[in-house]
């Protein structure tokens, strides 16, 4: 997969024909996935590149000054995700206040009429452009007008409720992570740095400052290396400290820098690390 990184000055990203998946995709849940995979297929389909549109970093952190946004993935996580869905190209714009007062109208014409955008896939509540004016009506009108292609994926629930990655990080939060697979179809899984020392004898993680953590507990995970997957707990202190410990259920000698974990359940206190 090829990542490209564009700013407000890429006025046309492509000149190859392509069909593109636009959206934030924080965690590429099982939403994300239908529309990535529905573009996936049209791209085969029409024997195009098979392309995604995200942004970095995301509205509401240049929009909101929220600069302490947390994420469910951070951008080389995602764009790892990103390549295990197919994406032939990743374009990663850069979300700042130029780009931001882009008008709907001029979105569509750089992005899907100058950049030989064959088809578009989006979500049923996607928005765009200026003051988040553009939506699927406005693409929808500009579709039969212009002649590109457009794939409206109606909104995924699960239990009733619309699948998004603000329900997803707010169960992480909780330490609901044993019921995160029904929403993403796999364990909610974080990159971390492996300290160069111990405490209690357990391995010391430090994650990204971006990254979501459960609240402070412990942590039944799988600890992915490579190929190599080993079990074990995983102790949170508080949602301030920057360490936590990892006690594996078995000697991994050769561990290295960095390590993924996986969170599969939360564990009751008496079953807990002894730290
Ligand atoms: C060109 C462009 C301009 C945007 N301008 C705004 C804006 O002014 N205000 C806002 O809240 N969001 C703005 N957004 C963010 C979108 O509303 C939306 O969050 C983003 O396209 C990601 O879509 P998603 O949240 O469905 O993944 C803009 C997006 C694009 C592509
Ligand atoms: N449950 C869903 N069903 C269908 N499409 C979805 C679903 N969730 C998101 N999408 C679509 O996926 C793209 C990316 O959406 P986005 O990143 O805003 O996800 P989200 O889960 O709604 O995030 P957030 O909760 O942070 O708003 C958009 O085109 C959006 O419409």
């Amino acid at each position: 997969m090829e990542v490209i990184n564009l700013t407000h000055l890429d006025d046309q990203i492509s000149q190859k024909p392509h069909i593109m998946a636009i959206g934030f995709f924080d965690g590429v849940h099982l939403g994300h996935q239908e529309l990535l995979n529905r573009a996936k297929e049209l791209a085969k389909k029409q024997n195009v590149l098979f392309t995604a549109m995200t942004f970095s970093p995301h509205p509401d952190e240049v929009l909101k000054g929220n600069k302490n946004r947390k994420y469910l993935m951070t951008l080389p996580e995602k764009i790892k995700k990103m390549e295990a869905m197919g994406v032939d190209k990743l374009f990663v714009m850069e979300f700042d206040r130029t780009f931001a007062s882009l008008l709907p109208a001029d979105f569509i014409q750089r992005y899907i009429l100058n950049s030989n955008t064959k088809h578009v896939v989006v979500g049923f509540d996607f928005t765009f452009g200026f003051k988040a004016q553009g939506n699927t009506q406005l693409l929808r009108k500009e579709s039969k007008k212009s002649g590109f292609g457009l794939s409206v994926i109606p909104k995924k629930t699960y239990l009733q409720e619309k699948i998004s990655s603000t329900l997803i990080r707010g169960l992480v939060q909780e330490g609901n992570v044993n019921v995160v697979p029904y929403y993403v179809g796999s364990n909610y899984e974080v990159s971390v740095n492996i300290l160069p020392y111990k405490i209690n004898g357990n391995i010391v993680v430090q994650p990204s400052d971006k990254s979501i953590f459960p609240r402070p507990g412990t942590y039944a995970v799988k600890v992915k290396q490579g190929t190599k997957t080993l079990h074990g707990k995983f102790h949170q202190y508080s949602n301030s400290r920057a360490d936590n410990e990892l006690k594996l259920n078995e000697p991994a000698h050769e561990l290295g820098d960095v390590c993924s974990i996986e969170f599969i359940s939360r564990i009751n206190v008496s079953e807990s690390l002894s730290v």
